[in-house]
């Protein structure tokens, strides 16, 4: 393990990602129908009108009863009470109960005033005219409570929430048709490279297909974005400027993969450079070479690098975070869980290192998927979380104890 001091040539990761975050702003709210609203962040919060449930109602298909009169009841002795009414689920004109008597109510049907207990159906003769009940009950058996769920005026959900089925569930039981979100972040994912081709067709010495475009663009629909995706930008500074041109008005992010680092052809680097863009170093392996900024003075920019793993695992790292804090997510960050590595690795100095892993919340131990270039997409392909081995780290041996960032 070596404990060196911070390179200064290179950027903290904590400081790119606020960097990268500060680029975007919450996006406008819009009231949009529940069933639109999955994945989305709730804008507000959300205050129930009515109580939940909305009126006491029986747990049980069975009988309405005053418990008093079945004090006496058991299993050798049955008392009989004259069935009066039939109270399905939904029925809003339920008549009250009278000393003696009993209605048969099903699941979810109002209790009628007068009841005190629900005796299911199992404990009786099932009758229809008159019914045998061979149990006493306690009072408020098989009973819910109006508001014993929710009270009126409560808060069933707050502002920043990510709405998943039971939370859109529980907004349609309290009465919304509509909720405010926040709309989605509209991003632009621009791929360039000579060397790139179209999946689908064959491919020439030299030539490998486009994956990264793709990559991106269901890595932001994925945080809840939307995206366009224009692959095959030429390694020409016009041409990308011309590209680019006809999709910036509507676009919040532009995220491009490749030609930034050190080469003769670094198409985004040579265009972005003095169009607001920055490009910097940062301390993390891989995903090393970084830029983000404002394209000439408006629509924010990252760029990614373009080896596939670096583009993914910085999409992770510096954009899915700011997505979601501009979405209006209140959690942004990957749940991160204390992991035991099954094997030992190497690290580099004064760089975070972000392995991919397979995590087994069963045991709680991580196993190493594939090495650690940022060519080798397949072990990316297999993972479940990355590691995150701290900048001053170089080596673990197997039995540590590692951050392992969830990814599903
Ligand atoms: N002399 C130096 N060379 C390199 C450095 C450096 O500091 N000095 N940094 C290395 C690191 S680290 C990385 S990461 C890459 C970043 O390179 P670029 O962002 O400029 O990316 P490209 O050169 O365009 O491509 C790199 C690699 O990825 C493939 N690629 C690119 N786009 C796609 C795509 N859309 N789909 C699939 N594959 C893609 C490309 O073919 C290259 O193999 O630079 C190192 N070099
Ligand atoms: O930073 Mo590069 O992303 O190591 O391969």
């Amino acid at each position: 393990m070596s404990h060196g001091t911070p390179n200064p040539d290179l950027t903290a990761v904590a400081e790119h990602q606020a960097t990268v975050a500060a680029l975007l702003q919450p996006t406008e709210v819009e009231v949009t129908p529940l069933a639109d609203c999955l994945g989305r962040a709730l804008a507000e919060d959300l205050v129930a009108p009515i109580p939940l449930p909305p009126f006491d109602n029986s747990a049980m298909d069975g009988y309405a009863v005053r418990s008093v009169d079945l004090a006496d009841a058991g299993p050798e002795q049955p008392v009989e009470l004259p069935v009066v009414e039939d109270v399905p689920a939904g029925r809003v004109d339920v008549p009250p109960l009278q000393p003696g008597t009993a209605h048969r109510i099903m699941t979810g049907a109002q209790v009628p005033s007068g009841a005190d207990a629900v005796v299911p159906v199992e404990r009786t003769d099932r009758g229809t005219e008159r019914v045998r009940v061979f149990t006493s009950v306690q009072p408020g058996a098989h009973l819910r409570r109006a508001g014993e769920d929710v009270a009126v005026g409560a808060t069933v959900l707050t502002a920043g929430t990510t709405l998943g089925p039971s939370q859109l569930g529980v907004a349609a039981a309290v009465g919304a048709a509509e909720l405010p979100v926040h709309r989605p972040v509209r991003v632009l994912v621009l791929s360039t490279g000579s060397e790139l081709v179209a999946p689908g067709t064959p491919l020439q010495p030299g030539q490998i297909y486009e994956s990264n475009g793709l990559m991106l663009a269901a890595a932001v629909r994925d945080a809840g974005g939307e995206a366009t995706l224009l692959r095959f930008v030429p390694d020409d500074v016009d041409a990308f400027h011309e590209a680019l041109a006809p999709h910036l008005d509507g676009t919040d992010l532009l995220i491009t993969s490749g030609g930034v680092s050190a080469g003769a052809y670094e198409v985004v680097k040579d265009a972005l450079t003095g169009n607001g863009v920055e490009f910097t170093k940062v301390a993390m392996q891989p995903g090393m070479p970084q830029g983000c900024g404002r394209y000439r003075g408006g629509t924010a920019v990252v760029t990614l690098p373009g080896n596939p793993v670096s583009s993914m695992v910085s999409f992770e790292v510096f954009v899915r975070p700011a997505l979601r804090a501009a979405a209006g997510h209140r959690v942004t960050r990957r749940p991160v869980r204390q992991a035991t590595l099954t094997e030992p690795l190497t690290a580099p100095p004064e760089r975070r290192q972000y392995r991919r892993g397979r995590y087994d919340p069963g045991t709680g131990t991580v196993s190493l998927q594939g090495a650690p270039g940022s060519h080798l997409l397949a072990g990316m392909a297999k993972a479940n979380c990355l590691l995150e081995v701290p900048e001053h780290v170089t080596e673990l041996d197997a039995g540590s104890t590692v951050d392992v960032m969830l990814l599903d």
